[in-house]
Formats: structure tokens, C-alpha cells, sequence
């Protein structure tokens, strides 16, 4: 498991992505998912294709805050309004921008939602809920929509090799099972609210199905 993983890490850098008007720091918002990346790497090269996945996604946005039109790569909302001034987004079919941040940052906000469902399965089971089950309910009621069969079987096969229960209350560093539990709901409050603010954003812009 990841040492220096903890719930906590999680928390502070999602927390740190919302600003004082309700912006998404793009930044902050990259440095959570590496810190659940981390996590997964920890759990063997099952998940591997699942991490390249997400990690080639952190450089697409990574590339595109550094390079020169970095400046409106600040914020989800900033991102937003320059590609769509500038028809940066594909938002029929792939074709000259393949990559634009709207579609990239889509699909990590998909995931959001696969972990807050995760989340609060973990945080309102018992000593006999299985995380493989857990966590492909959460798959099945988010991700796997949008994913081809194939993907959803070999990600199906990679969810029975996950560590049981007690073994993810472990890795959140958190504490006892109560102190877990409660730092999961804080950690819920504030994915949820982070999912929310994007996905209304995306809805109003007629984003929500970017190819
Ligand atoms: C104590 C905390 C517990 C929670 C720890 C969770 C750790 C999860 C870390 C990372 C999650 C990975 C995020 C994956 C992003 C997937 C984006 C996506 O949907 N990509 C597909 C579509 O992209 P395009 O083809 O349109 O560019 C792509 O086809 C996907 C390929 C790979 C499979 C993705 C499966 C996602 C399953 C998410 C569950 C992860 C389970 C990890 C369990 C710890």
C-alpha cells in the first residue's frame, strides 16, 4: 500500500481546488487525482491500465497549463469559456481537437462521480460489504455508461483483486473506523460539491456528451 497515502491528502488538495467564488483550480483539482493515482498504483499492476489511463489525462491538462495559453487553464470555468470562444472543443465528433481540456477534464469528472458513490458505500457499510461489489455498483451506476465492453470487463476482472475493507480503512490513515467514517463524509461534502459545480457548468454549456 502507499505509504504516504492518506485520506486527509485527499481532502486538503480537493478542498484547496474550490476558490472563495466557487472556481475550480485546475491545478488542485489534477493533484487530487494524482494522489488517488498513487493509491491505486500501490494496489499491482492489475489496475495498471486503468492508471496509465488516468495519468495520460493529468498530462493532457498538465501540457496545457504549461504551454502558452496556460493562463486560461486556470480555472474550470476559465478553461471552459476560452476553448468554447475559440472552438477549441470537438463537440461532435473527434476531429481537429481531440484533446481539448473540456473532453479531458470530462472524463476525470466522470470518475469523480464513480468515487464519490464508492465513497459512500465504503463509509455506510459493515464488516461483511465486499469492496469488489462496492466499488462495481458505484462502476456500474457511473463510468461504465461510457465505457466499451471491453473495458468494462477487464475493468470488472481488475475490481476482484481489490483489498478488502479493512484493508482500505487502513490505507485512508485516518484513525479508528468512527474517525474514518466521519472523514469520509467530510470528504464526500466536498467531492460532491466540486461534481456538482462541474457538471452544472458542463450542462449549461451543452458538454456533458463531448466525444
Ligand atoms: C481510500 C480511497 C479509496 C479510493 C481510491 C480510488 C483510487 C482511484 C484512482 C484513480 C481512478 C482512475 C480514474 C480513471 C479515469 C478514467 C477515465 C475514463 O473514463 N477513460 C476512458 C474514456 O477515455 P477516452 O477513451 O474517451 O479518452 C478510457 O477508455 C478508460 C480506460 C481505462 C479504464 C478506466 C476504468 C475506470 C474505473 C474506475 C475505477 C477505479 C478503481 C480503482 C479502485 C481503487
Amino acid at each position: 500500500m502507499a505509504e504516504s497515502f492518506s485520506l486527509q491528502n485527499v481532502l486538503d488538495t480537493f478542498k484547496s481546488s474550490l476558490s472563495e467564488n466557487k472556481e475550480i483550480y485546475i491545478q488542485y483539482y489534477i493533484a487530487g487525482w494524482k494522489e488517488l493515482v498513487s493509491f491505486m498504483n500501490s494496489l499491482g499492476t492489475v489496475f495498471s491500465f486503468i492508471s496509465k489511463d488516468a495519468v495520460n489525462k493529468i498530462q493532457i491538462l498538465e501540457n496545457l497549463q504549461a504551454g502558452e495559453s496556460g493562463s486560461h487553464y486556470l480555472t474550470v470555468q476559465s478553461m471552459v469559456k476560452y476553448e468554447l470562444e475559440n472552438e477549441l472543443v470537438d463537440l461532435t465528433k473527434r476531429s481537429s481537437h481531440p484533446e481539448s481540456g473540456c473532453r479531458t477534464l470530462l472524463r476525470l469528472h466522470r470518475a469523480l462521480l464513480w468515487l464519490e458513490l464508492f465513497l459512500e458505500r465504503l463509509r455506510t457499510s459493515t464488516e461483511e460489504s465486499k469492496t469488489s461489489v462496492m466499488c462495481s455498483d458505484a462502476y456500474n451506476e457511473s463510468l461504465a455508461q461510457h465505457h466499451a465492453w471491453i473495458i468494462r470487463k477487464a475493468t470488472g476482472v481488475a475490481f476482484c483483486a481489490l483489498p478488502g475493507r479493512d484493508s482500505f480503512f487502513q490505507v485512508m490513515n485516518a484513525g479508528s473506523e468512527q474517525e474514518v467514517v466521519a472523514l469520509l463524509g467530510e470528504a464526500l461534502a466536498l467531492i460532491s460539491e466540486v461534481h456538482q459545480i462541474t457538471e452544472d457548468l458542463y450542462g449549461q454549456n451543452n458538454l456533458l456528451e463531448l466525444p
